[in-house]
């Protein structure tokens, strides 16, 4: 039918009336929909391009991938489980909102939140360090995130500053789901796996040993290094390595090629700078922790002194960003 040819997909939205009913509307979005307009950057396999909606008027992000190039450099997989991922966290203030995605006979198109104020990583630029209350603030909604992702089965495997967006509230918005590790859930009873609706009690369906990606050199926990195996708690490394290069403006470990930083990583040979306040200094050092086991939880982070202060939940996401 038409649809299949202007590249729309069907996308199912519940909507309960003024009574409860839930109604369900079918809505299909193909390129047709959208006025393009200025480029908001490009990626190794895509540009993201600002669009409006002609009927709502709502801006987007649209994340445009070339299929041919797609297949010819085997991304394939990446785009797909961009996609799963980001259905999967489809509801929290603090990470990129997935509407749509459609194709056609060119492209695969993702529609986005936009997020207009660009990456974390171009403000600490400028600006060199953040003060210990923006840091806090910009800490504590990237650990609530962090948070829901793992609570949804999802290890992000790649955070960074250039992975942290700013929203038009200068509230972070954190994307880049590619190389994201989905948990699945072994059933306990027969090993067989389960579907992604069971409960995601953390057992990787794929035998580690296959996972070939690493992350960012700068932000790479030892054990990926070591023994690939990829957990929740890479993840809060780092968070650990992010917290520090807000502080100081640098990653705590960083050297001239990869390899001699991928050294360091193994060795933990990092050191914080005069004038690194005290209690941030022991945060960090019980995130970069060499043994995955000993790195603080979650819970544990946000019960620290660093935040103590900081009132996590629904209501982080409300309060006005601290002036940078
Ligand atoms: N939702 C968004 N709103 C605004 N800008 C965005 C959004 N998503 C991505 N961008 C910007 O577009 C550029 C390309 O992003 P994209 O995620 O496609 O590639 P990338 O992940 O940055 O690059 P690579 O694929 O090489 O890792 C980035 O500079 C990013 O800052
Ligand atoms: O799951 C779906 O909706 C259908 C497709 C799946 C899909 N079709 C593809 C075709 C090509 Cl050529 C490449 C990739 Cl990565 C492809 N992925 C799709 C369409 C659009 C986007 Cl952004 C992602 C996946």
């Amino acid at each position: 039918n038409d649809w299949a040819e202007r590249g729309a997909a069907v996308h199912v939205q519940r909507e309960a009336d003024v009574n409860g009913n839930v109604q369900i509307k079918t809505i299909k979005k193909g390129v047709k929909d959208f006025t393009f307009g200025r480029i908001l950057g490009e990626g190794s396999f895509s540009t993201v391009v600002a669009a409006t909606d002609r009927q709502t008027l709502r801006e987007y992000a649209i994340k445009i991938l070339d299929k041919r190039h797609i297949i010819k450099e085997k991304k394939v997989k990446y785009v797909n489980i961009e996609k799963n991922t980001l259905n999967r966290l489809g509801d929290h203030p603090g990470i990129v909102r997935l509407y749509y995605t459609f194709q056609d006979e060119r492209s695969l198109y993702f529609v986005l939140d936009l997020a207009p104020n660009g990456e974390l990583f171009s403000v600490l630029k400028k600006l060199g360090t953040l003060n210990m209350e923006c840091t806090q603030y910009y800490g504590a909604q990237l650990l609530d995130a962090v948070d829901y992702m793992h609570n949804h089965g999802v290890i992000h495997r790649d955070l960074k500053p250039e992975n942290i967006l700013l929203d038009e509230n200068m509230r972070i918005k954190v994307t880049d789901f590619g190389t994201a590790k989905l948990l699945g859930v072994r059933n306990p009873v027969d090993g067989t796996a389960g579907d992604s609706s069971d409960d995601i009690s953390g057992i990787p369906i794929e035998d580690e040993r296959l996972n070939s990606f690493v992350g960012t050199a700068e932000y790479v926990s030892p054990e990926l290094l070591t023994d690939k195996a990829a957990g929740k708690s890479s993840d809060i490394w780092a968070f650990g390595c992010i917290l520090y290069q807000l502080l100081c403006g640098k990653p705590p470990f960083k050297a001239s090629n990869e390899y001699q930083t991928f050294q360091k990583i193994i060795k933990l040979d990092y050191s914080f700078p005069a004038g690194f306040p005290q209690v941030a200094r022991d945060l960090v050092s019980k995130l970069l922790a060499t043994d995955p086991l000993k790195r603080l939880t979650i819970e544990q982070i946000k019960a620290h002194q660093f935040f103590t202060d900081m009132v996590f939940g629904p209501i982080l996401w409300s309060r006005k960003a601290p002036r940078l």
